[in-house]
């Protein structure tokens, strides 16, 4: 039973009202004392308020007794892991001795209960226990007075793992945390998949002009050439490229140029939506159109973007029923809402974007050609990041750059900006970057948030790429991963075996023999010799 004591300010009352629950014999669990008001949780079940409130009637200043459902500090730690839960990132608080305090629903799928545990396992059954219990790869050495970031791996995934020290006071900068008491520390786990996705986001809000796409290779000039001319012309775009070579920033740029600049610019992935619901974001609908449909209906992207552009990313995974309609739609720019009958007419220009070859999809009907025709009034096709190296030092001065400038905000400790070597500058230029500029973006930030200040050599460079090459490749480590001991034969076939996982596994990586003889320090001839022979191209 919770209750709150209001009484008169008077100096003494509250060692009062606790000696008559002491008198009574009446166990407190918590006791919480402002000037006004003392709140109590009684472990005594049998106890009613109104014997409370006549045994309170003997205090002088006691102006009313009331139940209450939970103690102030009950209610902010319930308020507070509220907001923890909120957070979409694993957040852990330990004590000195790596004892968990506190931690969000986030954190509960990497932390699964030790085998053993008793079935009815609850999230407040971590609290008190070493963290280390559960992810073995922290430890309390790791917990010091100074804000650190170091790459784990859990459950098979890469983290970066931010320590922030809780402090016996407020200091924030490295020297003048010196000497004083760690009381703890927050750890965030960051998924190394979502650290790109967070900087895109960011520079989501940036401007978006030609000049803020990187590169002076000569099929990045003549993209952003292109991009200047087809903004002035109000046709529909079709970008293509792999993924992560900057299509969706082109879009923006092309906007940004055209006429229709200061009109919306309004962006949607096609594969991200179950057909039903793509086609009532695009076009709207009407109240009633379906069961939980908003009362008064809803404008879709079409009606939004009045007088701006509609970005179509991922066009190639329409379902055949929208192709047929957004065909229609682009006939002469007039729909309907879903379940409307008043046809609208858009003002938009049209800008759509894949990563897959759509000639391809054509032939396997898959892709309607007369809707290609239309959304390719004019093209640009972006070249994968392996094919414009020459872009490489630009781009990768510019993304640790910005990395820099992140990290040294949560970590002033970090605040010399760091430099790339010339060879680490040649390791990226010689790697294939599957997932392109945003990969090349994540690798960068995973490193500069894991240095320590100082030039990035390859030494630094090289598990990072590994990682993330594993990540982008993850059929291949599959495949490449552990060699089943079971299966081995002899010392050649094992050697043999061996080999060609571990040629499987870099060669689409570093895809000429000159690059990966320099990846796996052995000669050109013995690279191309070793591809011959396993048969690998
Ligand atoms: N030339 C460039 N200069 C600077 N940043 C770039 C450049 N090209 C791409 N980027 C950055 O790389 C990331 C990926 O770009 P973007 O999202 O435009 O690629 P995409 O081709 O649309 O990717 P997806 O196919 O996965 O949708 C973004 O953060 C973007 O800002």
């Amino acid at each position: 039973m919770r209750i709150v004591i209001e009484s008169s300010d008077r100096i003494g009352i509250s060692q009062e009202i606790l000696a008559v629950f002491a008198q009574q014999a009446w166990n407190l669990k918590a006791v919480e004392i402002t000037s006004c008001f003392t709140y109590l949780y009684l472990e005594y079940d049998g106890l009613s308020l109104a014997q409370i409130k006549r045994c309170l009637a003997h205090v002088a200043g006691v102006i009313s007794v009331e139940l209450i459902n939970l103690l102030p500090s009950e209610q902010r730690a319930n308020h507070l892991q509220a907001l923890l839960d909120k957070m979409p990132e694993p957040i852990i608080d330990v004590d000195s001795q790596g004892l968990i305090l506190a931690m969000n629903k986030a954190s509960h799928k990497l932390m699964p209960p030790a085998t053993g545990v008793k079935p009815d396992f609850m999230a407040t059954d971590y609290l008190g226990k070493p963290i280390n219990t559960y992810i073995e790869q922290i430890s309390s050495a790791m917990l010091t007075n100074t804000a650190t970031s170091q790459a784990i791996t859990i459950q098979g995934k890469a983290y970066i793992l931010d320590i922030s020290p809780v402090l016996s006071n407020s200091a924030t900068n490295s020297t003048a945390n010196k000497g004083k008491e760690v009381n703890g520390s927050v750890l965030l786990l960051r998924s190394m998949n979502t650290v790109g996705r967070q900087i895109s986001l960011m520079q989501s809000h940036q401007e978006h002009s030609f000049d803020n796409i990187i590169g002076q290779s000569k099929s990045i000039r003549l993209i952003k050439a292109q991009g200047e001319r087809f903004a002035a012309l109000d046709l529909p775009v079709l970008i293509s490229g792999e993924t992560g070579t900057g299509k969706e920033l082109i879009a923006r740029a092309l906007h940004q140029a055209s006429s229709r600049a200061k009109a919306p610019f309004l962006a949607i992935n096609c594969s991200a939506l179950p057909e039903h619901l793509l086609e009532s974001e695009l076009f709207g609908y009407e109240s009633g159109a379906f069961t939980g449909a908003q009362k008064g209906g809803k404008p879709g992207l079409v009606e939004l973007a009045e007088g701006g552009c509609l970005f179509l990313d991922e066009i190639a995974e329409m379902s055949p029923y929208l192709q047929a309609k957004l065909l229609r739609f682009l006939q002469d720019l007039t729909y309907r809402r879903v379940g409307g009958t008043k046809e609208l007419i858009a003002n938009i220009r049209i800008i759509s974007a894949t990563h897959q070859n759509l000639a391809k999809l054509i032939s396997q009907k898959t892709f309607r050609e007369d809707l290609y025709y239309r959304l390719n009034v004019l093209s640009i096709e972006l070249p994968p990041l392996r094919d414009r190296i020459a872009d490489m030092s630009l781009l990768a001065n510019l993304f640790i750059d910005n990395a820099a400038k992140q990290v040294s905000h949560s970590q002033p400790s970090k605040r010399a900006k760091p430099k790339l070597t010339a060879s680490a500058l040649a390791l990226l230029q010689s790697f294939a970057w599957p997932g392109n500029i945003r990969q090349l973006q994540n690798v960068l930030f995973s490193v500069v948030a894991l240095s320590n200040g100082g030039d990035i050599c390859v030494e630094e460079l090289l598990p990072v790429l590994t990682k993330h090459a594993g990540h982008s490749h993850a059929g291949n480590r599959e495949q490449g991963g552990k060699l089943a001991m079971e299966d081995v034969k002899d010392w050649s076939s094992a050697q043999a075996d061996f080999e060609a996982k571990l040629l499987g596994h870099f060669y689409p990586l570093f895809p000429t023999t000159r690059k990966l003889a320099e990846r796996l320090k052995v000669s050109h001839n013995k690279i191309a010799m070793k591809l011959r022979q396993h048969d690998i191209r």
